[in-house]
């Protein structure tokens, strides 16, 4: 791969000179207090932040957070992340109350060198995420115009073909930052000839994205092991109820053929904890998978599942899982990202773990993270890196 990196963009020098960095900062908040609750990806993005501040440089940082849509939404700000990044770095960030209005225009400008500022979510604006080129080309034009370089470190939105991450590259210099060569070098093992058997490891609640990518990836794998929100499609699919579970209705056929031609490498749960709502303390039971209560919701696997699943990572030599196995934020559906992640550990296999909640999970569990081979910031990223996508983020640090 032959794209730029921060190394030579510091070696042009870039005292004085506005960098633009696009950052995932998409970390997870309390939805009550509102606080940060795994600052992971904060902590990722700092080797680069760190040398550009070092070498002088006026940095301004940009991310999304969530998914609002096109709109400022105040539950989705960035302004908790600027003071845990000031405190991070030791130095004050600089916070902008709009991505490129009046308020950006002014902390650009103020930035003396070796500052950082940081915009507001990228997704207050409908420029940022839009199909419409001209629209999206309209927001990188004000974007770009606060850089004169920009580098990408956001892996985890490089599969993510919107402004920040496809089009501002396109003009201006630019380079990979430290965290996105370090993850595509270590995913890279995964895409050759991985150690068999491989094993993948599926959940979380981006069941559509995910869906599409279980396709590409079954040929390459020898065990897809599917729990969290996604499973439920698969088990409708199978004609099972599934009670108020997530569920991807317009998919339930093509996750039925994908168990036809699956070969029997898909393991789908065989019990889950069913509660009565969506919430820490609301009464749960395990239930066998085909018995889901209609009036209940499946919120993480059961004891025969991670049973099952563990047995199977035992036999594995490498394993990626993406996607906690429940709703492990709230203790009572804790068990099985938990029974899952431990067995990673004891395989004796090379294991990645991707994904902003499954690194959060690991961390929140108080797992040993140096027992996995790489915990990448990207989940949904990393799966199409590993399907072998050509992702817009690293197309366009290649032109
Ligand atoms: N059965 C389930 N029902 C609803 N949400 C779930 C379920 N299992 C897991 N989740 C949620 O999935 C979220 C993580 O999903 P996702 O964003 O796809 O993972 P990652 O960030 O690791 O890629 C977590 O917040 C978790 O609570
Ligand atoms: O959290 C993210 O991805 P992940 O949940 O797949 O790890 C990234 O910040 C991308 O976010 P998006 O899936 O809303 O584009």
């Amino acid at each position: 791969m032959s794209i730029r990196n921060l190394d030579d963009l510091l070696a042009e020098g870039v005292s004085g000179r506005r960098v633009l960095v696009r950052a995932d900062l998409n970390v997870p908040l309390d939805k009550q207090t509102g606080e940060i609750t795994d600052d992971g990806r904060i902590r990722a993005v700092l080797p680069t932040l760190g040398a550009l501040v070092q070498a002088g440089a006026k940095v301004v940082v940009c991310s999304h957070l969530g998914r609002p849509k096109g709109e400022p939404a105040p539950q989705f700000s960035l302004r908790p992340v600027a003071g845990r990044l000031g405190e991070l770095l030791g130095a004050p960030v600089h916070f902008a109350t709009d991505t490129v209005g009046d308020s950006a225009r002014s902390t650009v400008e103020g930035l003396a060198d070796g500052q950082v500022a940081l915009l507001e979510n990228l997704r207050f604006n409908k420029g940022e995420t839009s199909k419409d080129e001209a629209e999206r080309g309209a927001f990188a034009d004000q974007l770009a115009a606060f850089g004169e370089a920009y580098v990408d470190d956001a892996f985890g939105a490089v599969h993510r073909k919107h402004a920040s991450v496809y089009d501002v590259p396109a003009r201006l210099p630019h380079a990979a930052g430290r965290l996105v060569l370090r993850e595509v070098e270590v995913l890279s093992k995964l895409t050759g000839e991985p150690e068999r058997p491989y094993v993948v490891v599926l959940g979380g609640s981006k069941v559509s994205d995910k869906l599409a990518v279980i396709e590409a990836l079954l040929p390459k794998v020898d065990r897809l092991l599917i729990g969290g929100g996604m499973c439920f499609t698969f088990l409708k699919a199978q004609g099972h109820e599934v009670g108020t579970s997530l569920l991807e209705e317009e998919m339930v056929e093509t996750c039925g053929n994908l168990l036809e031609r699956s070969a029997g490498k898909i393991m789908l749960p065989v019990d889950v904890v069913a509660a009565d709502a969506f919430a820490p303390d609301a009464a749960h039971d395990t239930v066998r998978a085909d018995g889901i209560p209609s009036h209940r919701l499946g919120l993480d696997i059961g004891p025969e599942t991670v049973a099952g699943f563990a047995a199977a990572l035992s036999q594995a030599k490498t394993i990626f899982w993406n996607g906690p196995m429940g709703v492990f934020e709230m203790a009572a559906f804790a068990n099985g990202t938990r029974g899952v992640a431990e067995a990673i550990t004891k395989a004796d296999a090379f294991s990645v773990v991707g994904g902003g909640d499954s690194a959060a999970a690991v961390r929140a569990l108080g797992l040993d993270e140096s027992s996995f081979g790489h915990i990448s910031t990207g989940g949904g990223a990393s799966l199409e890196y590993l399907e072998g996508k050509t992702l817009p983020g690293i197309a366009a640090l290649e032109n």
